[in-house]
């Protein structure tokens, strides 16, 4: 902790301005987009007919596989321009977030819910649609992107940096997020001594140290022992009551059901339902 406090010293006489985060885009419509409960709260995040559509290079279609002549075919094809697939990930999904939201997104393996975590991010670009978001959206483990080689403690510091957060307000926050995070002598050994649990946990603290506009949460409950879980379910209720806007992936649908006001069940890159947790839910489970 010595050696942290004399690095923040250094530091602060370059302490950079923090920018307002503010993002407010204007939505180009009249009308709200389909779908979700009534809300008061002012929107957050509007999702707009967003189409998702990856690009990969190299794999072979449907029809080119499966026998040796097709085999040929590829290795002779590959003197030329690599075979490129689609995969349409998100197709046309739209929707609108309020202040004080906690959204459960849910849905099959291979369903989208990570892909629309990341295009709210700011991190996949649309392939048509949009997104817009009044402030800036933090998605869990990639705004504080953790470093394996470094030790707890250094991550600290790092992810708070990243999170636009002041040397002064680190030092602040420094301890609570090791309380928090329950990694205790841990945080000076480097993380790749982590255990995923360990890891997440830390990611967690490390993202809820600072309010965030809109919070973006994939998983990252899942590795947690129960008290950890109890711990951060009141967390993004606290962080829901700063105004944020809190969006969770789980496949555990108990922490779902706890934690948010609402769940959004994505079925091969579609809304098939938004709406209560309970009704989503049941739903959910009957299929
Ligand atoms: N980087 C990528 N390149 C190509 N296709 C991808 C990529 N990432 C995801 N996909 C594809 O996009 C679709 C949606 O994937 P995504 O990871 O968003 O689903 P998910 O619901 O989060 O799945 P899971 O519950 O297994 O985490 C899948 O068909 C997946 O194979």
């Amino acid at each position: 902790m010595a050696e942290l406090t004399e690095e923040l010293s250094h530091v602060k006489a370059e302490e950079p301005d923090v920018p307002s985060n503010k993002d407010v885009k204007v939505y180009p419509r009249d009308e709200k987009p389909a779908g979700g409960p009534e809300h008061s709260g002012t929107p957050t995040v509007i999702v707009d007919d967003l189409h998702i559509i990856y690009r990969v290079y190299g794999a072979a279609s449907d029809a080119e596989r499966g026998n040796a002549a097709n085999a040929l075919l590829r290795l002779v094809r590959r003197q030329g321009r690599p075979q490129m697939r689609e995969v349409h990930a998100i197709k046309g999904v739209s929707f609108v977030a309020h202040h004080g939201d906690a959204i459960g997104v849910i849905g099959r393996n291979g369903s989208g819910k990570s892909t629309l975590l990341r295009a709210i991010a700011g991190l996949l670009p649309p392939h048509s649609g949009a997104v817009y978001t009044d402030g800036q959206p933090s998605l869990l483990g990639v705004n504080a992107a953790l470093m394996r080689d470094l030790t707890g403690e250094r991550n600290i510091v790092l992810g708070c940096y990243a999170m636009g957060m002041k040397p002064s307000q680190v030092k602040e926050k420094y301890s609570e997020i090791v309380g928090f995070s329950g990694i205790g002598e841990f945080v000076q050994f480097p993380m790749s001594t982590y255990s995923s649990g360990m890891g997440a946990r830390l990611r967690f603290a490390i993202a809820s140290a600072k309010s965030h506009d809109v919070l973006l949460i994939d998983e990252a409950l899942a590795t947690g022992d129960r008290e950890f879980k109890r711990k951060s379910q009141e967390r993004i209720k606290l962080m829901r009551q700063e105004a944020g806007t809190v969006f969770l992936v789980a496949h555990n649908l108990d922490v779902i059901e706890e934690t948010c006001n609402r769940v959004i069940w994505l079925h091969k890159g579609k809304i098939k339902m938004d709406g209560p947790p309970k009704e989503v839910l049941t739903a959910y489970n009957r299929v």
